[in-house]
């Protein structure tokens, strides 16, 4: 039997609701195919601020540093947006993100056929997409120093800066280079070198690595263009490799081609301990309601087991399960559309973990 020990960090908001189903969903490929998922709770954004005054108290990094992975649902909320920036909840989850050394956050976004009608934009702009959206996780504009808001001469000013190193841009880049070539070999890198220097020095680099793969074809695109491309023809892109900043906000907006932002996961790989989080934040808007789409949570578990864990068959059959819940019409309200079943977020969590068993 394997062990595997994974830190689980609910967060607030739907956080705890949609990880609840997400487990389910892991306990049931636990006992199918023999594997022991020991989940060891910790606290992470707000609902740690509640608890210890601290949106990520050491002790809470020691323990998912001596975990496998850690499993996380999102953080924040308007009970804690007044708080000083170092106990927001978002700066816990920044860094535990550091602690851990995840520099790369890797964000597929695919389209599923049933889904195609579910997306704001026309069928046959989103028939189809596969896109892997691969954004720097831990330099960028949300690290660079300085940062701060500080007054001179009676004048408030806020500063954030962005910065790169060499060493920082390659990595992330590289990585790119090597998912591009286990894909369609082709790759986007996003920046805006018209104006900015930093990201001057990230095509540089770029060009430099890309010689290093002439297999791939490449382009750049500055970041407002790719912004409009990625909704007048997305299908124009396979792995799309961009900054923090950039990768974040390109990331929700290619979520609407595949009809939600609760259908997208992440993976969070390159350190000690990988981090594995639905893109989607903590949606206070319908928390408690019970209405939020697991499916980002869930498919967050495959690329767990799949990245971190090496279970690619179970990866698979969790994504399979997925895709046959869909095809058996069952949705979520973000995702419903004329003549299919609507269920709640338990009853699509209960749906997909039943259906593993019936994964040929
Ligand atoms: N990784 C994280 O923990 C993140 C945390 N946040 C935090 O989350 C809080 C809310 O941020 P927002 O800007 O509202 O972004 P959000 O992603 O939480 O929500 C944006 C919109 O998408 C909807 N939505 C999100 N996830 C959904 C799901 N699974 N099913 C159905 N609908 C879903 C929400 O209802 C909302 O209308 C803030 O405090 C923000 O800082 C935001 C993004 C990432
Ligand atoms: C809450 C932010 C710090 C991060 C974010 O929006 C994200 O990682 O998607
Ligand atoms: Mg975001």
């Amino acid at each position: 039997m394997d062990k595997f020990r994974i830190a689980v960090a609910e967060g607030d908001g739907i956080g705890p609701e949609v990880v609840a189903e997400a487990i389910k969903v892991l306990d049931e490929i636990a006992s199918r195919f023999n594997h022991e998922f020991v989940y060891e709770k910790v606290y992470i954004g707000g609902i740690a601020v509640d608890k210890f005054d601290d949106p990520l108290p050491d002790s809470e990094v020691e323990k998912i540093l001596s975990c496998d992975a850690l499993f996380f649902g999102a953080v924040g909320g308007p009970k804690w947006d007044n708080l000083p920036r170092q106990k927001r909840p978002e700066t816990g989850m920044l860094k535990i993100r550091k602690a851990l050394g995840d520099f790369a956050n890797l964000r597929p976004a695919k389209v599923f056929d049933e889904l195609v009608d579910a997306s704001t934009l026309k069928p046959e702009v989103v028939q189809g997409i596969d896109i892997l959206v691969v954004r720097e996780l831990i330099g960028g504009i949300y690290f660079g120093q300085p940062k701060g808001i500080v007054e001179e001469d009676g004048i408030k000013k806020g500063i954030n800066t962005m910065v790169y190193t060499e060493p920082e841009i390659e990595r992330i880049v590289r990585l790119a280079f090597e998912l591009a070539m286990q894909r369609r070999k082709k790759l986007t890198s996003v920046d805006k070198a018209n104006v900015l220097d930093v990201s001057q020095l990230w095509r540089d680099v770029v060009d430099r690595v890309a010689k290093d793969y002439p297999e791939v074809e490449y382009n750049h695109l500055l970041v407002d263009n790719a912004a409009m491309q990625l909704v007048r023809n997305p299908k124009q892109f396979d792995v799309i490799v961009t900054g923090n900043i950039f990768g974040d906000i390109l990331s929700d907006e290619a979520s609407m081609l595949t009809g939600s932002i609760g259908m997208l996961p992440s993976a969070s790989i390159g350190g000690n301990v990988g981090m594995f989080e639905p893109i989607h934040g903590s949606a206070p808007d319908i928390a408690g309601l019970g209405i939020a789409n697991p499916i980002a949570q869930i498919e967050s578990a495959a690329m767990m087991l799949k990245y971190d864990f090496k279970l690619d068959k179970e990866a698979e059959i969790i994504e399979k399960a997925v895709d046959m819940v869909l095809k058996m019409g069952y949705r979520t309200p973000d995702i419903m559309s004329e003549g299919k079943r609507k269920v709640n977020t338990q009853q699509m969590g209960d749906l997909i973990a039943k259906t593993i068993g019936d994964v040929e």
